[in-house]
């Protein structure tokens, strides 16, 4: 492929990573999307988005062979979101990111066709409604999630203890215990969301997500990126093939409006 655009494998009807066609058929609201600034409709109605995560109910990271995957105790509502979009609240299922090979691309979301180096997803079900996160994931208002842009600039000293715990786990369906962990360390300071109706972005892609984008990317250095890029999509033994480039290719917005919190 072009230096100058993402790796070509990701334009494949079907790409390996994910053995299925990149949109399922049918599909009116799959994501990721490019957010064309000048499109996205303020919304005045729209609530400021109330976030309170419990430190504590922080269990472990693992590396399930596609990303790193930061998971919380969701048996009760003790780490939740509410307001913004949402009319229900929210429980904190994981924490997970979308990075590239180089600092070029890297974020499922593009802002006016540009990439981030990465993209942060924190995943929350409607506990309100459905009984677990299986069945929320196949309803359309089962999820919210909130997407964080990374930008290279200062190091993030809240991201280091997440970085730090990294190299053990390298190999795919690797895990460590990380008791305690406060995402919202890992918000911009800036309340600003875009939101609309979307999917997940790796099989089984259901239309189940309410997106909650942060307009304000927060800063991460070189080093950190570097340390993403160190893990494995394969298990130990295994040739070892570097995870990096795991994010979906953009989607069509067919009849959509991206709305926004903001003027
Ligand atoms: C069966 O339930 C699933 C399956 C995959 C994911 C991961 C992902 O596809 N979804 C987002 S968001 N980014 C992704 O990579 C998921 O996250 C909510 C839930
Ligand atoms: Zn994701």
């Amino acid at each position: 492929p072009k230096s100058s655009e993402p790796d070509s494998l990701h334009h494949l009807p079907v790409h390996p990573l994910w053995q299925s066609p990149l949109t399922i058929p049918g599909g009116t609201r799959q994501s990721p999307i490019n957010i064309q600034w000048r499109d996205s409709v303020y919304d005045p109605f729209l609530k400021p988005l109330k976030i309170s995560y419990d430190p504590a109910t922080c269990l472990h990271i693992w590396n399930n062979g596609y990303s790193f995957l930061v998971e919380f105790d969701d048996s009760t509502d003790r780490s939740i979101i509410d307001g913004g979009p949402l009319e229900n609240q929210y429980r904190l299922k994981q924490f997970h990111f979308h990075w590239g090979a180089i600092n070029d691309w890297g974020s499922e979301h593009t802002v006016d066709c540009k990439f981030y180096p990465a993209e942060l997803h924190l995943v929350h079900w409607n506990a309100v409604v459905y009984p677990t996160f299986e069945e929320a994931v196949m309803e359309g208002d089962g999820l919210a999630v909130i997407g964080v842009f990374l930008k290279l600039g200062a190091r993030h000293e809240g991201l280091q203890t997440l970085v730090d715990a990294l190299p053990a786990v390298k190999h795919k369906d690797t895990v460590i215990e990380f008791d305690v962990f406060d995402p919202s360390c890992l918000m911009p300071s800036c309340p600003d969301y875009w939101t609309y109706a979307g999917s997940l972005t790796t099989p089984p892609l259901t239309e189940s997500v309410t997106w909650i984008i942060k307009k304000q990317p927060i800063e991460v250095d070189e080093d950190q990126l570097e340390a993403f890029r160190m893990l494995l999509f394969t298990s130990d033994g295994e040739e070892e093939k570097r995870m990096v480039d795991n994010f979906r290719p953009l989607q069509p917005l067919m009849n959509r409006t991206v709305r926004s919190s903001f003027q």
